[in-house]
Parts: structure tokens; sequence; C-alpha cells
């Protein structure tokens, strides 16, 4: 479903060339739900624009749903879901309501299809109390359920998340992981996850896949996370020895 072959993607900052992403491979099969880690200015951003097609590789291949993101970028909308936790794609003047009904336009939904999974939508992420609300009135929590509904809508065969629990609270955290491991299970939704909250990937992911400095440092099970550190106490401990070179680090 997802498939990097030596992906590199490089910035030329002031004479100087970063290698925000270096040579990395990797491949996400249908149904699998993969955390995405690495610490800050690792590359995580940048392989998920590659991946949605706002930034073209400048080495390798990038492959999402047998497309090339860049170049079928269209195309690919109607196949990817993607939320930015630190950003909205929802219209901030209009009310939730309208930016769905934007949104169904966008991505040519048919109007009963379209309506069922609004109504399911509405009832598992709660959005009903304010749907007619103007997304700027929205608390962080209720905006990010609104955004994950808006990148669900088209029924999306694999589903992008750039920090989808950023700034909430405990229940609203619980909440969001609830659903998001049912849209997993019960749709077979493909889900990559970046996140800086170990929660997240305790709870959710199956396989953990860790960049550094643009390359592939570790992929491997939750299981084989922990096993780089036998003696750590706890995976916020294993990760920080892994980001600061202190634990064996080997990939699939
Ligand atoms: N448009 C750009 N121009 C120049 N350099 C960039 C650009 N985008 C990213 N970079 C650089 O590429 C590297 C990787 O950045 P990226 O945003 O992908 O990291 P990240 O892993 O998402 O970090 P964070 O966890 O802090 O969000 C950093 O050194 C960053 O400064």
């Amino acid at each position: 479903m997802i498939e990097l072959d030596r992906a590199g993607r490089s910035f030329k900052v002031k004479k100087r060339i970063v290698h925000a992403v270096n040579d990395l491979s990797f491949t996400v099969t249908p149904g699998e739900f993969v955390g995405y880690l690495g610490p800050n200015g690792a590359g995580k951003s940048t392989t998920i624009k590659m991946l949605c097609g706002i930034l073209t590789p400048t080495s390798g291949k990038v492959r999402v749903a047998g497309l090339d993101p860049s170049r079928k970028r269209t195309t690919l909308a109607r196949r990817i879901g993607v939320v930015f936790g630190q950003r909205t794609t929802l219209w901030w003047d209009l009310p939730l309501t309208d930016s769905f009904e934007l949104i169904r336009h966008l991505y040519k939904v048919d109007r009963t299809d379209f309506r069922s999974r609004l109504r399911e939508l509405t009832e598992t992420l709660e959005l009903g109390e304010f749907l007619r609300t103007p997304v700027r009135q929205l608390s962080l929590g209720q905006r990010m359920r609104g955004d994950l509904a808006a990148a669900l809508l088209h029924a999306p065969d694999v589903l992008v998340l750039d920090e989808p629990t950023i700034g909430l609270d405990v229940v609203s955290k619980a909440s969001i992981r609830g659903f998001l491991r049912r849209v997993n299970a019960e749709q077979g939704t493909t889900v990559l996850l970046t996140t800086h909250d170990l929660g997240d990937i305790e709870r959710l992911c199956r396989r953990v896949m860790l960049i550094d400095h643009g390359r592939l440092a570790f992929d491997g099970t939750l299981d084989d996370l922990m096993a780089t550190a036998p003696d750590a106490s706890s995976i916020e401990d294993v990760v920080t020895r892994l980001y600061t070179g202190g634990a064996t680090i080997t990939t699939q």
C-alpha cells in the first residue's frame, strides 16, 4: 500500500544541502497500523509530505496505492486521507457541516454514501453537538475529531496521521485512539501514524519504524523495539536510548 525505495528528499539552505530524508526504503502492506517515530527534525513530516504528493522526492521512488504521489496527486487524493494535528484542513469560518459538504464536492463522493458515512462518523466521533459551529470556535479536541471525519469521508484506503493527539487531554486522546483502532480493524484502513506520544504507539501500533537523520534506524514489532534496551523500564526509556544512541538498533 505504501512503498519507498531508496527515497530521498534534500533541500538547499543557504548553499548547504540538508538531506531531510535519505535513502529510505520500507513497505507498508494493506491493513497494517504502523507507528512512525523519530526525534525532532528526523524527517517524519518530509516523508509524509512525499506520501501525499506535497513534496517530490529528489531521489528514489515513492508509491502509495500503486501511484506516484507527486505525479498523480489528484487521483491519489481519492485513496488517501491525511491529518496534520498542528494544522486544520477545514475551513476556518465555516460550520463543520459546510466543510464536510465542500469535501463531498471536491472528492466527488456519492451523496448516499456521503450521508451514511457522515452519520456513522458523527456518531462514533460524537460530532453532533457542534456540526453547526464554525471551525474557529471549536476546541482543539473537537477540531481534531472534525479533521479526522474530514479525512475519512471519502473512505480512503490509507490514512496518514501527523501527530493527531497533540495537545489533547487524556479523555480526548483515549477516544481518538479507540476510533483509530476501530477504523483500522473494521474497515481495514492502512494507517501510518507519526507521533511524539509514545502512549499512541503502545496502544495502537503493531509495528514501529524509527527514522533518525533521514534514515530508517529501526523497523520491527513493539516487542522488538523494547528488546533493543532489555533493562529499560518503559517505552520512553527505550526510545530515549535509541534517540541518543544508547541502544542496539536493528532493522527487519
Ligand atoms: N522546506 C524545507 N526547507 C529546508 N529544510 C527543510 C524543509 N523542510 C524540512 N527541512 C529540514 O529537514 C529536516 C527534517 O524535517 P522534518 O520536518 O521532516 O522533521 P520531523 O521529523 O517531522 O521533525 P518534528 O518532529 O520536529 O516535526 C530538518 O532538518 C528540517 O529543518
